[in-house]
């Protein structure tokens, strides 16, 4: 198992205004797919804009393992000289992904119809995580996998000699698997089928078109169902990546909840698999516009105007709209926690087999700090007491989740009393600036415990 950093308490405060521009990292899952796609190319593929936090680095790290050439040429661009599709080589060390489901599970899709072997491990959460769901579908191409009981990793993957194409329909709604099975096809003759019944992040999509596969997508009965043919020669290609919407979501909430105040967070994607929170902020009566909307590289992109909202209501979520915004309810929980009656969040079962079991995490610490939450298998609902009645004032366990320290920081941002995380380190996975910025727009965000 890979080591975790030294627990960092970390402690927020209430704070004046919060005003100015914050400009967020590179989005992470296309950070991940531009370093694995650069990889499986002939030539070099430049990145600009990579999130460089600790799950993007440990897959920069995996595509060495596996052959490609990878180059930090500094202030966020990257060189990926590829091996080309089934180019890659046997690694001579265990892979450990750290903290990353995405990096791992989509690791495991690239390398499974080559004729080599790769041991997968994690930190404590990762190796926590359900990892069938990507070898179930694997197998079917005919690659073998042993791992801890309950498809726990450590994993070692056997990777398909003579690999055959596979028609699969995702049973749960994850990007992750849809993009494994997408990124094993590509080194299995014939075509490949994805079917997907909800509609999920469509990065691994864009990009594999735009690296020169030849991939369709239509919209059926059945769901979205994407065929990509296999054995291309993907075309090397520069990569821009824009910023993450995911960690834009932060400072757009603790602007909404934190009285007086004012944040432009510029150049954000508003890909419609992913905005969601965005659109269910402003139907709580979020005071968020978005301002010079343009497209950027064949996505929707917008700068986001976030200011304080005095009339937040809670609103039933559409269950429909969970996969554009699974990443955003442990924040959403926050800012749901200030408005004037209750936020139900439905069909979010998959929040608890993130990082850390998500509602679980949120509940315990937001009950700690004078909400009301109220949990089934499958959904949970949160009371909010209004703006100048949140209390605070205790300590939540991060359980190795960088969402939920990040959405506890905010959520003391605008309580009464102060409000700890017993470890900030995991935020360094996907925001590792989050500190400074913050800060920067005025947040009162230390080390240590309150
Ligand atoms: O494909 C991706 O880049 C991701 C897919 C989602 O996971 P699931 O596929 O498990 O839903 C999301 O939670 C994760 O942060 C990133
Ligand atoms: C779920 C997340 O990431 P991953 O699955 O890649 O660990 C996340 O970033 O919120």
């Amino acid at each position: 198992m890979s080591s975790h950093a030294t627990p960092v308490p970390m402690t927020s405060t209430a704070c004046g205004p919060l005003s100015g521009v914050a400009e967020v990292p590179g989005d992470k899952s296309i950070s991940h797919r531009s370093l694995i796609l650069g990889a499986m190319c002939i030539g070099e593929t430049t990145i600009s804009g990579l999130l460089e936090g600790d799950d993007v680095l440990d897959t920069a790290k995996a595509m060495q393992a596996f052959g490609a050439e990878v180059t930090n040429m500094g202030g966020g661009n990257w060189s990926v000289r590829g091996v080309g599709v089934g180019g890659f080589a046997e690694p001579d060390g265990v892979i450990d992904c750290g903290n990353s489901g995405t990096g791992v599970r989509l690791i495991m899709g690239s390398m499974a119809t080559s004729p080599i072997t790769a041991t997968f491990t994690g930190d404590a959460s990762l190796n926590g995580r359900p990892m069938a769901r990507v070898t179930d579908p694997l197998a079917l191409f005919g690659t073998q996998s042993v791992g801890r009981k309950g498809g726990r990793l450590p994993m070692t993957i056997v990777g398909a000699a003579d690999p055959v194409p596979v028609r699969y329909t995702v049973p749960v709604p994850s990007a992750q698997v849809k993009s494994a099975v997408l990124l094993a096809g590509l080194n299995a003759p014939g075509k490949t089928v994805v079917i997907e019944a909800e509609a999920t992040r469509d990065h691994t999509e864009r990009m594999l078109a735009g690296f020169g596969a030849e991939i369709s997508v239509e919209d059926t009965d059945e769901g979205r169902v994407i065929t990509l043919t296999g054995q291309p020669e993907l075309q090397a290609q520069h990569v821009d990546v824009p910023r993450d919407p995911s960690s834009a979501a932060f400072p757009v909430c603790a602007a909404l909840i934190v009285p007086g105040s004012d944040v432009l967070v510029p150049g954000i994607g508003l890909n419609p698999t992913r905005a969601g929170l965005f659109t269910t902020l402003r139907e709580m009566g979020a005071n968020l516009t978005y301002e010079n909307e343009r497209t950027e590289g064949g996505e929707p992109v917008a700068d986001l105007r976030a200011k304080f909202s005095p009339d937040l209501k809670g609103i039933e979520v559409p269950p429909a709209r969970a996969a554009s915004m699974i990443d955003e309810y442990p924040v959403l929980s926050v800012v749901a926690a200030f408005a004037q009656g209750q936020t139900m969040m439905r069909g979010v079962k998959e929040l608890r087999v993130k990082e850390s079991d998500r509602i679980d995490a949120m509940a315990k610490g937001l009950r700690a700090n004078g909400i009301e939450v109220d949990e089934g298998p499958d959904w949970w609902a949160v009371t909010g007491r209004g703006h100048g009645n949140v209390p605070g004032g205790a300590t939540c366990a991060s359980q190795l989740d960088h969402r939920i320290a990040m959405s506890f920081m905010i959520l003391g941002m605008a309580a009464t009393s102060p409000v700890s995380v017993d470890d900030g380190s995991p935020i360094t996975t996907s925001f590792p600036i989050f500190e400074p910025l913050m800060k920067r727009l005025g947040a009162d965000v230390t080390r240590g415990d309150a």
